[in-house]
Order: structure tokens, then sequence, then C-alpha cells
């Protein structure tokens, strides 16, 4: 398994019909909620003051990430930045 964190900004137009608006966000959270259950999203982070947020995944590989991602019901609101992560030689953990 690899890890990555992936910082998501999510920019939901203004004009978006509200129910659309509140059905979308219901299904991203039930979509992430599944996936934290299972493991492969570990944390959700909110960025302070932001519509953004950090979240790790542990997942096996790059292309079982890009499907998570590719298929978050807010994917076409957000823009990601994705960083595959090493373990830190200064770790004690590790
Ligand atoms: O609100 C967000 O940061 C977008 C989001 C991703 C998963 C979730 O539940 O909300």
């Amino acid at each position: 398994m690899s890890l990555y964190a992936v910082r998501m900004d999510v920019a939901i137009p203004d004009d978006l019909d509200p129910q659309i608006r509140a059905e979308t966000i219901a299904r991203e959270k039930a979509y992430s909620q599944d996936l934290q259950r299972s493991g492969e999203w570990v944390h959700i982070w909110r960025c302070a003051g932001q519509y953004s947020n950090i979240s790790i995944f542990d997942v096996p590989d790059n292309e079982r990430l890009h499907e998570i991602l590719w298929g978050l019901p807010l994917f076409k609101y957000m823009t990601m930045d994705v960083t595959p992560l090493a373990t830190h030689p200064s770790d004690i953990r590790a």
C-alpha cells in the first residue's frame, strides 16, 4: 500500500441549483465516509478558513487513487494537488 496526501480545493459555482448543491454535498459525504470506513481514506482535515481539505489516502497504487478521486461527486468543482508520501528518515516510528 502507498500513502498519498491530497489537497482538494472546492469551488462550487454560486449559481448552481441549491437542491443539486445539497444533494452533491450529501453524496460526497457518504462517498468519503464509506472509504474512511474501508480504511483507504485515512484522514480528512479541513484547511482552516478555506473550502479546502487535506486528506491522506492509503491505497495500492496510482490507479486506485485516481479511481477514488475521479469518483468524487464534487470532482468537477475541485482542483487537486496530489503528493505521494515516502518515509522520512527522521521518523522515530519507521
Ligand atoms: O468539503 C470538502 O472539503 C470536500 C469533501 C471531500 C470529502 C467530503 O466529505 O467533503
